[in-house]
């Protein structure tokens, strides 16, 4: 049987364009992974990570993307071998190579509060200060933040690399710990004391020098940071929008300082503005009873993608 030519053929649908044009970036696999892609999708790019593939597909056909450790980013945009990536602050400090620092994105695994590096021992222990590491082991994933700790204030004690769960090692194989903490759950649930914070770290836009030089891979990488830093601002801020009798509008400004530069156009019906604004998410639920007892009408909440102030 002969098909006929449209069953056999799909129309024909526009190719992508074929641009030669690409940016290698690395994104971190770990505990970064999610919020990073999370925050991607936030900024209008759509990564596609298939369940055992490193080297996960976008919308935007210049990107070439690859998941890489966070622990490794940094040495590979340091070799030139990829243009630019995100990781923490403290494995690109750790991988002790020339980066180009694009922007700071201040989000975490769990929360919105940096990572810190803190020296840890076991709620009992005799250890109060740093200087009381003297002669001790330490343990921990990261030996050169933790060895230019003790290096910087003098103390001689021996560092160990830990694999991770470092947690577990305290007080039977080492003296103390130096370890991530975010929320402080791992040290509460593994009654720890924290003794001193040696470095805190949010994740960067790190750029090879090559790349940061070459004007169409610079603007590329500026246009993503803009465009990531202004999903991060529109975290937890919504827009309001209401109706106001306009003989209410200077009550509305001074009482309710949270409403900070609104947006005020006059509607047709005399007597009546409409008010727009962005807002914090956590005084809404003190904002609108007030607007409704001021006489607002109509008021909308609704969330916000991008901020770009
Ligand atoms: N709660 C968290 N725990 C661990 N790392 C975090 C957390 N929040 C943010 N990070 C950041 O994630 C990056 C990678 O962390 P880490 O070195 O622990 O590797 P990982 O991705 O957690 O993998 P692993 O399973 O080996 O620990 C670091 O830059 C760290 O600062
Ligand atoms: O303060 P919290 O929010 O509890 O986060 C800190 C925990 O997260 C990290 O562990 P991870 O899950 O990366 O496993 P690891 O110990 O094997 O590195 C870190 O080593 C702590 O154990
Ligand atoms: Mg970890």
């Amino acid at each position: 049987m002969r098909l006929g030519v449209s069953a056999a053929i799909p129309a024909a649908r526009p190719m992508p364009e074929n641009t030669e044009k690409s940016l290698k970036l690395a994104l971190p696999k770990g505990s970064l992974q999610d919020p990073t892609l999370d925050l991607f999708e936030k900024a209008g790019y759509n990564i596609h990570v298939s369940s055992r593939g490193y080297r996960p597909a976008s919308d935007d056909s210049e990107l070439d993307i690859f998941l890489i450790r966070a622990q490794e980013i940094g040495q590979y945009i340091g070799q030139g071998f990829i243009d630019c990536g995100i990781t923490g602050l403290d494995w690109a400090t750790e991988a002790g190579r020339e980066l180009v620092d694009l922007a700071e994105l201040p989000y975490s695994r769990a929360t919105v509060r940096p990572t810190r590096w803190v020296l840890v021992v076991p709620e009992d222990s005799p250890i109060q200060k740093a200087e009381d590491l003297e002669g001790k082991r330490i343990a921990t994933e990261g030996v050169g933040i933790t060895k230019r700790y003790l290096a910087d204030k003098g103390i001689n004690a021996e560092v160990e690399f830990s694999w991770g769960a470092t947690e577990v090692k305290v007080p039977d194989l080492v003296d103390a710990i130096v370890d991530v903490t975010e929320t402080g759950s791992s040290i509460r649930a593994n009654k720890l004391r924290i003794v001193d914070t040696l470095l805190t770290s949010f994740p960067h836009f790190y750029a090879s020098a090559e790349a940061a030089a070459d004007p169409w891979k610079r603007e590329k990488m500026e246009r993503i940071c803009m465009l990531l830093k202004a999903a991060l601002d529109a975290r937890d801020k919504v827009g309001l929008k209401m109706n106001l009798p306009e003989d209410k509008l200077s009550v509305l400004l001074e009482t309710l300082p949270s409403l900070r530069r609104p947006t005020i156009s006059q509607l047709a019906d005399g007597g009546w503005v409409a008010v727009e604004t962005v807002v914090g998410e956590e005084v809404v639920r003190d904002i609108i009873p007030a607007l409704k007892q001021l006489g607002a009408e109509g008021i909308i909440e609704y969330p916000l993608n991008k901020l770009v102030l």
